[in-house]
């Protein structure tokens, strides 16, 4: 299988390729932005893209939850958990109090904020593509400059670990989807995947849609909402549940949810991680 991820390599994208079960041993094709791994798939110049959709401590990738709605057609057929844990990355010999720089992909300036409050205030905050971007990025330049990234893209860009496991909460998870044209078949202890707008101005349209699902005795997992970028106080809502699309309850549920929604995207059945 040749899988889309965001590189260069040393990312913790890459790392979850490698642990989940379709992607081991495939060919893995760096891509420097996720809308770029996404095209990729919709080309069909690759069979999947694995890419973050939220994590522990900062919350959704809102990049990835829009990618879903505003270019539909992928479907979700893995869910990958990753623990991370950020590490602060800078050339052999550099000190932190050397640090006037700090380069890394938004979602860890989140994941870490206590620590750069704390350690690094006087540090200015430089948004990179990826973890492995940034890492690439310090060792190539002058010593003022760290990275957040991981032990492995140390290793691979030859920079000494400066502070180890700087993320707020030691519980730091991030959660990846591997999207593919097709989604997974029933395995007995599957997730679900929707994201819907409702008919606007209508009191009580989220609340019947969630009765559909508490009706049945369907657990949600997961609400988090988006704007639809048309007008303000338009959302699209994405919700997860446990079961798969297939089973009776949550075939039922969603047949009742089509007709209470303006649209409905149906991104996918997937076995759940733990
Ligand atoms: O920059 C990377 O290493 C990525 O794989 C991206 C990403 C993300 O966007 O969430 C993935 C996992 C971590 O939460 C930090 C960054």
């Amino acid at each position: 299988m040749r899988v889309a991820y965001l590189g260069p390599p040393g990312t913790f994208s890459e790392e979850a390729v490698s642990r989940c079960d379709l992607t081991q041993g495939g060919e893995a094709l760096p891509y420097s932005t996720f809308a770029d791994a996404y095209d990729a798939l919709l080309s069909r110049a690759v069979d999947a893209a694995l890419l973050p959709i939220e994590n522990s401590i900062e919350g959704a990738v809102s990049t990835v939850l829009d990618l879903l709605v505003l270019k539909p057609g992928p479907r979700i057929r893995r869910e990958v958990l990753l623990p991370v844990r950020q590490h602060l990355l800078a050339r052999p010999g550099t000190r932190l109090e050397d640090v006037r720089r700090v380069l890394s992909h938004p979602q860890p300036f989140g994941q870490c904020a206590r620590f750069l409050r704390e350690r690094l205030p006087q540090a200015a905050l430089e948004s990179q593509t990826s973890t492995a971007e940034a890492a690439r990025k310090v060792a190539a330049g002058e010593s003022a400059a760290a990275a957040i990234g991981s032990r492995a893209a140390a290793d691979r860009y030859g920079l000494a670990l400066l502070a180890e496991s700087i993320q707020d909460s030691d519980e730091n998870v991030t959660r990846f989807v591997l999207l593919a044209p097709s989604d997974e078949a029933p395995t007995g202890a599957d997730r679900t995947s929707i994201a819907f707008t409702l008919d606007r101005d209508r009191p009580g349209g989220l609340h019947e849609v969630l009765g559909e699902f508490a009706r049945r005795g369907i657990n949600l997992s997961k609400i988090e909402s988006r704007p639809t970028k048309r007008t303000m106080g338009h959302y699209v809502f994405y919700l997860d549940f446990e079961g798969h699309r297939a089973e009776p309850a949550c075939a039922e549920a969603l047949a009742c949810v089509l007709g209470r929604v303006h649209t409905l995207w149906l991104l996918g059945s997937y076995p759940r991680a733990t």
